[in-house]
């Protein structure tokens, strides 16, 4: 008989023969973040009441929806740098303490240790996790070159550019080999070609590593051209207006965003955004 609470990852395409031993694992496997009945207030200001959203883990998330919505707000409770006045976050079961989390800040300047070199801002949650400083150079090599974007390492942060800088917080938050990165508007302080590199290097890591990724902007093309799903957010108290999949295939490099499906795309998801924000 069908086992109805087995749940599988819709983002990973299993075999048959994974299947079946998922099918006969003793655990059903669910690898879905959950968030139910979340609260939260600021004084008199109600930002979430009651508020619920699945998404499936391996992906990668955007959170887009009107100014002061409450996206920053969502992605700090749910990481667990913010505390919930109610509600739980499950990540495959698991809690919040209980999942590896990474996060990365808009402003990359205040998030670099200054004292530090570039090398060792990134050496750094790795020193503190107690690895070996032979496996510590191994996955920041690898990063590196994965990441593909020259950096002079030695350097201290406010002599490299803004991109540089926020590669060198991308890569210390990604050496620790999270289970789900959280991104809060990491582009926004850098040029449009910066940013378009930018994009597309995090998603180069994002296809080789399937690390979850849940990517806060306020820039429409931009959450729709990272992601799989992109989360549309309503004015205040926050509802889930919509969650539009984008299957468009990857890499989404800069020439994709003019092909006729990526305006589509963006053009529903503008639709959506404009019939919620309309008073
Ligand atoms: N620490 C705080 N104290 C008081 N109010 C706060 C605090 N953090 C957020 N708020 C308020 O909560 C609401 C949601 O803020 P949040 O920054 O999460 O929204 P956002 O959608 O990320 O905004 P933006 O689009 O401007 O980046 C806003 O009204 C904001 O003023």
């Amino acid at each position: 008989m069908k086992n109805e609470n087995l749940v599988l990852d819709t983002f990973e395409e299993k075999d048959e023969a994974a299947q079946s031993s998922l099918i006969s694992a003793p655990k059903p496997r669910t690898s879905y973040l959950t968030i139910k009945g979340l609260r939260k207030s600021f004084n008199d200001t109600i930002v979430y009441d009651d508020f619920d959203l699945t998404l499936p883990l391996g992906g990668f998330t955007s959170i887009f929806g009107p100014n002061g919505c409450g996206k920053s707000t969502l992605i700090n409770m749910i990481s667990g740098l913010m505390p919930m006045d109610a509600g739980e976050v499950l990540y495959d079961g698991q809690t919040i303490d209980e999942t590896r989390i990474s996060y990365v800040f808009q402003n990359y300047r205040e998030a670099l240790f200054p004292w530090m070199r570039a090398i060792e801002n990134i050496h750094y949650p790795l020193k503190l996790m107690g690895i070996p400083k032979r496996d510590r150079n191994e996955r920041i090599d690898r990063l590196i070159e994965d990441f593909g974007i020259k950096i002079d390492l030695n350097a201290y942060p406010y002599t490299l550019s803004g991109g540089q800088q926020q590669a060198v917080s991308i890569i210390r938050a990604l050496v620790r080999e999270p289970e789900v990165l959280f991104l809060d508007e990491p582009f926004s302080a850098l040029d449009y070609e910066m940013t378009l590199l930018m994009r597309e290097k995090l998603q180069a890591i994002f296809a080789k590593t399937k690390t979850t990724m849940v990517l806060v902007s306020h820039d429409l093309e931009e959450a729709v051209q990272m992601a799989d799903k992109v989360v549309l957010l309503t004015r205040r108290p926050t509802r889930v207006a919509e969650i539009i999949d984008n299957s468009l295939p990857r890499p989404r490099d800069a020439a994709s965003l003019v092909s006729n499906d990526f305006v589509a795309l963006r053009s529903k998801c503008l639709e959506i955004f404009q019939r919620e924000t309309r008073t």
